[in-house]
């Protein structure tokens, strides 16, 4: 669904990304991992076209995406959810909401916001309240909910679970697992294994920008050095 091949990506002369090269198949959970600037966020926004790779492919649905303007990428169903919570903190929940709305494509879902509050039960209790009283885990939520109402038919999640309250990872873990049973697929970053082995089939591991490892989440477990050598714990 989702293909990246030999992607190199630049900020001015540095060269954050080599030749990096996975695929994520329709419905499955992929973990990108990595350490503190091993390039997640750089490869998440290089998918995105918010960094254009310098050389290399981005293919989503067989369609070559490469240089394409990042609205016509969100358009082709590629949601972002950057690391960043961006929210509008004057609107409500609700309103929040409303403005992710987008038309539902063929053959994805069509999110209403009455299915969100079903998924994200602490929005739906404070759906009339400004995003400025949430706490840092529901401003989360909300992030990930408006990008929903655009209907993704893939979600690019940037470190879903980085400082937030236990309770919510936990349930960040079953929004995750209801999605996939939903037919969604995502693209996850994550510092956290714990969290990524209970959401995700495959695993990317990357360090200086560059491949380190490939394939699934058992295959990552019978190889603690990989784990030790290229993850913090
Ligand atoms: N706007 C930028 N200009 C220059 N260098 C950047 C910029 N953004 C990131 N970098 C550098 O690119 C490398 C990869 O950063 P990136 O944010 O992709 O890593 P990451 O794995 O997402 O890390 P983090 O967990 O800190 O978000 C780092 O060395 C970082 O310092």
């Amino acid at each position: 669904m989702l293909e990246l091949s030999a992607v190199n990506s630049f900020y001015g002369k540095a060269h954050v990304l080599n030749d990096l090269s996975f695929t994520v198949a329709r419905g499955q959970v992929v973990a990108l991992l990595g350490r503190n600037g091993a390039g997640k966020t750089t490869t998440m926004k290089s998918i995105m076209q918010l960094v254009q790779p310098r050389s290399g492919k981005v293919t989503f649905q067989g369609q070559d995406i490469t240089g394409m303007p990042t609205h016509k990428v969100a358009k082709l169903g590629l949601g972002y959810v950057p690391e960043e919570r961006r929210i509008f903190t004057d609107l409500t929940v609700a309103e929040n909401l409303e403005v992710g709305r987008q038309p539902p494509r063929d053959g994805t879902y069509a999110w209403t916001t009455d299915m969100l509050f079903d998924l994200f039960p602490n929005l739906a209790e404070r759906r009339g309240n400004r995003g400025k009283a949430l706490s840092g885990g529901e401003q989360q939520m909300l992030t990930i909910a408006r990008t929903l109402m655009g209907n993704p038919s893939l979600v690019l999640l940037d470190e879903p679970s980085e400082g937030i309250a236990p309770v919510i990872v936990e349930q960040m873990v079953n929004v995750i697992k209801t999605l996939k049973a939903d037919g969604l697929t995502v693209l996850l970053s994550e510092q956290n294994l714990h969290f990524a082995r209970a959401v995700a089939d495959m695993a990317v591991i990357i360090e200086g920008g560059t491949q380190k490892f490939n394939g699934t989440l058992e295959e990552l477990n019978a190889h603690p050095e990989i784990r030790d050598a290229y993850l913090s714990i």
